[in-house]
């Protein structure tokens, strides 16, 4: 297997490629290298490599069908592929496209959320979604005059990086501990989050700890919106899949020494929001609601989905 496959597998599972947009194209952008650099002799050899190449992308994390889907849309044409350098070029092609519109509905998604955005507006996100960061520092662009309250998102930290890149952008940035996100919910006007994955019925696979957020989001009547591209929505959960909600390893959350042997850490990276705490979903499509995720993956995939 070649080593871009398996250093991207690494990368995406040590989460230095992490973000469910990022990894999406990185897991495409190896497929795409994989199937240029192949020389292998007969297109049945390049179908069975290519599916082994598959399968050590997508273990290297489960819950973000981004990456399944950004894996998929670049071997799509393999099986009716004529020949070996048909198939080769068909997925060298598909990956460069899956990554130039995954670039673009980013774009897309933070021009029509910006208008969502009003003057003065105290905005609070969690984690680190380029999706919702691009909305909050286009809004800026815009000259919006907003504040925005970034959770700390424990226990990876990515709540750095977002309070690095909005102050870098030169936006009023207040970083705080994620128990905090009800004690600053009154001073709230709108939260915007990203998302890993989104399912069928339109609940919310995203960083846990969002679906806490939401919770005093929906308490203080403060508009709760996840700034997503489409291909985050989870076909196979119109079929009952449920969603892998990754674990990671216990010395993320304390390191050994900080704690008596024997005990216990849970450290789950997603969690569930219900589509009833989520308002809208800003996507590249446009700002839909949760109860038309389903139709508009049906639109997207075309009823082949159902053969
Ligand atoms: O695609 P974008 O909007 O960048 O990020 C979407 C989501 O992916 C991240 O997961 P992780 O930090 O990779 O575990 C966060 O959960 C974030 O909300």
């Amino acid at each position: 297997m070649t080593d871009t496959v398996k250093a991207t597998a690494s990368d995406i599972k040590e989460m230095k490629i992490r973000g469910a947009g990022r990894i999406a194209r990185a897991g495409a952008s190896a497929m795409g290298k994989f199937a240029e650099d192949y020389n292998g002799g007969s297109l049945e050899d390049f179908k069975k490599d290519i599916d082994k190449a598959k399968k050590i992308i997508l273990d290297s994390r489960p819950t973000a069908v981004s990456l399944w889907n950004g894996v998929q849309a670049s071997v799509k044409d393999v099986g009716s592929a004529a020949s070996l350098g048909e198939a080769k070029a068909s997925v060298v092609r598909n990956a460069a496209s899956f990554v130039k519109m995954s670039s673009s509905a980013v774009e897309t998604i933070a021009k029509i959320g910006a208008k969502r955005v009003e003057k003065g507006d105290t905005l609070l996100t969690h984690c680190n979604s380029s999706a919702a960061l691009g909305i909050i520092k286009e809004a800026h662009l815009q000259g919006k005059d907003i504040k925005v309250y970034a959770t700390e998102s424990r226990p990876w930290r990515q709540g750095l990086l977002t309070v690095k890149e909005l102050s870098d952008a030169g936006v009023d940035v207040t970083l705080i501990i994620d128990s905090a996100v009800r004690a600053v919910m009154k001073d709230i006007d709108k939260v915007f989050v990203g998302a890993d994955t989104v399912t069928s019925n339109g609940a919310l696979i995203n960083k846990v700890g969002t679906s806490q957020l939401a919770l005093a989001a929906n308490e203080a009547r403060v508009p709760f919106s996840v700034c997503t591209e489409t291909y985050k929505f989870s076909p196979m959960t119109i079929f009952g899949d449920m969603v892998e909600i990754e674990e990671r390893d216990c010395g993320e959350v304390v390191k050994a020494d900080e704690i008596s042997k024997g005990v216990k850490i849970y450290n789950p990276v997603f969690d569930t929001t219900p589509a009833k705490y989520i308002d809208a979903y800003i996507t590249e499509l446009g700002v839909i609601s949760p109860g038309s995720v389903y139709d508009v993956m049906v639109k997207q995939l075309g009823n082949d989905i159902f053969k």
